[in-house]
């Protein structure tokens, strides 16, 4: 890591363009992993994933809660669970955060979670990763366990900026978490979030503003994101209160519960709209104890060409010697090939077909006003705009003018039941 190229590396960032695979970052900061590997991180946690399948009216009658509210607890604890692979998982393996391979359009990454417990209580989880856009970058995802009928799906594409020190991101996308047999959705918002450190060398997430959750059933979580510096101090802090639905969430002394601590660390719960203590209350969730499910991925020479580490496998090898020509040449190589094909689709008039997701236009009255659509019912629950804005901006926000309507990704599960090529 010479300062010399980290810190010409750092001038060229200043004149930042809003491209980021404009930016020639030195090869000890580039990934060898593409952006279609990060759809893995909302499902280290298979157990909490599905949780809500197994809380029974006992355990409501116990707690003398409603057995909904019992659900959006575990899936407020769900999500919790999932921010640390997502945010500091480079750090932890890498030793800071890194850039990711900008995925190509039709690009897959696909894996399992196997399930090893004796009583085969939650099956096999699989993971399909589909870069569905490439301009903009979008990575459509869904996580499928057909044992207890639960679907994660979503998508997820970004805006970045720089500041005087650090890059600012706002996601644009959202969750879907669908639990069939129960007949019960939740939404799930992005929070935006800034690489801090950057001039340090030692560049990493830290996630800020809000994100929300909206289940089905009514229940609402506020979540509140801050860091080093910010009023608590630490960081990946976080607070999250949860209403009994979104016109409650008016007044924090509405609130069902308050959770906070940090994310990546130990977060504390207690009733009501206090802020519970990090030693006399109840642990929600610790990340330093439950660790993260691996995803099952096949070995490389048994996937197919689609598939990210496959595609990439000339690039990441380059990347791990870190000879700038090789990576430039291999990267060319990829993608000319990509310009060939984007160019026969343009003389033949077609276009790439995405594989397991839709793009949904809400633009057409009968997608908008489809009493079906999930998501346009919890949008509406939690006021939330189905614009082309960033993830979690409210129906009634000023963001909204001028923006218009936009197409959503959603997942379509027999395209994957007939899927012939691809071998999870
Ligand atoms: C300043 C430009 C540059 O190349 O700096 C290199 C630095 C490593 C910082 C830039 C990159 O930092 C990476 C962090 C990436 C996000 C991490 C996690 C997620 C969550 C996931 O669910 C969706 C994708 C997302 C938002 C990643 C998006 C891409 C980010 C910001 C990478 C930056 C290029």
């Amino acid at each position: 890591m010479s300062a010399a190229t980290w810190t010409s590396f750092i001038k060229s960032i200043a004149s930042y363009n809003g491209d980021l695979s404009s930016l020639t970052a030195p090869p000890f900061i580039l990934s060898s992993s593409s952006l279609t590997e990060f759809s893995q991180y909302w499902s280290e946690h298979v157990d909490l994933l599905l949780e809500p399948n197994f809380i029974t009216e006992e355990d409501a009658n116990k707690k003398k809660e409603p057995i909904e509210l019992l659900r959006m607890l575990a899936v407020v604890k769900w999500f919790i669970s999932t921010l640390k692979s997502q945010y500091c998982s480079r750090n932890e393996t890498l030793g800071s955060e890194k850039k990711p391979l900008n995925p190509f359009l039709g690009e897959i990454f696909v894996g399992k979670w196997i399930d090893s417990s004796n009583d085969q209580k939650l099956g096999e989880t699989i993971l399909l990763s589909e870069q569905v856009s490439h301009h903009p970058p979008i990575t459509a995802y869904a996580v499928e366990n057909k044992k207890n009928n639960t679907i994660l799906e979503g998508y997820n594409g970004i805006r970045a900026s720089m500041s005087t020190t650090a890059l600012n991101v706002k996601q644009f996308g959202h969750a879907l978490l669908e639990f069939r047999n129960l007949n019960e959705n939740y939404l799930i918002t992005l929070p935006p979030l800034h690489i801090e450190g950057i001039l340090a060398f030692n560049p990493y997430v830290e996630l800020e503003q809000k994100s929300f959750i909206q289940s089905s059933a009514g229940y609402y979580a506020i979540i509140e994101y801050s860091g080093k510096g910010y009023f608590s101090g630490k960081k990946n802090s976080f607070k999250c209160r949860i209403f009994s639905n979104f016109e409650n969430s008016k007044k924090k002394e509405n609130a069902l519960y308050t959770i906070s601590g940090q994310w990546s660390e130990k977060s504390t719960i207690a009733k009501g709209h206090s802020t519970p203590s990090s030693s006399k209350d109840e642990i929600f969730f610790d990340a330093s104890i439950e660790k993260p499910q691996q995803l099952t991925v096949k070995p490389i020479d048994e996937q197919h060409p689609l598939e990210s580490q496959k595609a990439w496998l000339e690039v990441a090898n380059a990347i791990k010697v870190g000879d700038y020509d090789l990576i430039h040449n291999a990267k060319s190589k990829l993608e000319n090939n990509q310009r060939e094909l984007r160019k026969k689709e343009e003389e033949n008039n077609s276009k790439w077909n995405r594989r397991w997701f839709d793009e949904v236009d809400y633009k057409i009255d009968e997608n908008l006003n489809n009493e079906n659509d999930i998501f346009i019912n919890l949008s509406k629950m939690a006021n939330l705009s189905i614009k082309n804005v960033p993830s979690g901006v409210e129906a009634d926000s000023s963001k909204n003018k001028e923006v218009e309507l936009m197409s959503h990704w959603r997942f379509v599960p027999e395209n994957f039941d007939n899927e012939k090529e691809i071998k999870i």
